[in-house]
């Protein structure tokens, strides 16, 4: 009996992300080409490229809401699995939304926001049955993301950043439906857009956190200083490929910066972050 037990996969080795030879079309347009990546558990990377290299579009695929063409070679494995039902997978890959998921949402309080995190609803709608272990876990998600004085908050009222503070937290919610559990990794499309120095600055430190409680970070910007101390691997796409994937010592240089966006940049470094101008 014990060969049967030995195929059973230890979840905790498989890697999150597993993509080999992947093609997506969009719009009759091929805009991943031949693409492979593996991350692992706990990874932190960013994936930097010009505009319309494909960066959202390889997000998506990992998410499951874009999908590569079936050829020979083709894999996407996530999480161990290749097969999976979406809303299971949203939660477990804690997708953080850009903007409110619903027009709901806009009178939904801070707390009650990061527990549709549990449901993957807009707003807690009556027949949804929020249990003990969902509000203590939502609680102690407040205090990870720093959203004590959200709370009470109606999402619609908050600033940009505190919205999207609430988001991470809704995002860190789903990680089972029980209230249990901790999300795998975080996947945030610019998370930096539209928030002020101050905003910019505690994101990072609220990101720094989850990263070095071991929560995998993906993270994709166009702000070479949202690169957290804590990443070292970086992804560089462009016209839908991947053209570079190694450290940040070897890839944040001013000569692979100006070859990646075709123009001349220089960089700077301090206390772990990163500069470019
Ligand atoms: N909904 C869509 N329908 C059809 N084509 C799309 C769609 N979204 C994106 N594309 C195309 O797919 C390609 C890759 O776009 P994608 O958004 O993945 O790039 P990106 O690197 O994230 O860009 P940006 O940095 O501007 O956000 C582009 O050519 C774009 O025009």
């Amino acid at each position: 009996m014990s060969h049967v037990v030995t195929t059973i996969a230890e979840p905790s080795v498989e890697p999150i992300v597993e993509l080999e030879h992947v093609n997506v079309v969009r719009s009759e347009n091929v805009v991943l080409h031949d693409l492979s990546l593996r991350i692992d558990r706990g990874e932190h990377l960013a994936i930097l490229g010009p505009n319309g290299c494909g960066k959202s579009t390889l997000l998506k695929t990992m998410t499951c809401e874009c999908y590569p063409l079936v050829q020979p070679g083709t894999r996407v494995r996530l999480l161990g699995r290749e097969r999976w039902d979406l809303t299971q997978l949203k939660r477990m890959l804690g997708v953080v939304s850009a903007e409110l998921p619903g027009r709901q949402t806009l009178t939904t309080t801070g707390f009650d926001a990061i527990l549709t995190g549990f449901f993957s609803s807009s707003t807690l709608w009556p027949n949804l049955t929020v249990t003990d272990a969902m509000r203590q876990r939502a609680d102690e998600i407040v205090h990870e993301v720093g959203a004590e004085a959200l709370r009470a908050k109606p999402v619609g009222e908050m600033s940009a950043g505190q919205q999207r503070r609430i988001m991470i937290g809704r995002a860190m919610a789903g990680a089972s439906a029980d209230g249990h559990g901790e999300v795998q990794m975080l996947l945030l499309d610019e998370p930096s857009n539209a928030l002020d120095l101050a905003a910019q600055h505690d994101l990072r430190e609220m990101l720094r956190r989850l990263a070095q409680r071991g929560i995998a970070i993906l993270l994709i910007t166009h702000h070479i200083a949202d690169i957290l101390p804590e990443m070292n691997r970086i992804v560089m796409m462009r016209e839908g490929r991947v053209i570079a994937d190694g450290s940040k010592t070897e890839l944040l240089t001013s000569a692979k910066l100006s070859e990646l966006f075709g123009r001349d940049i220089h960089m700077s470094q301090r206390d772990g972050y990163f500069n470019a101008w």
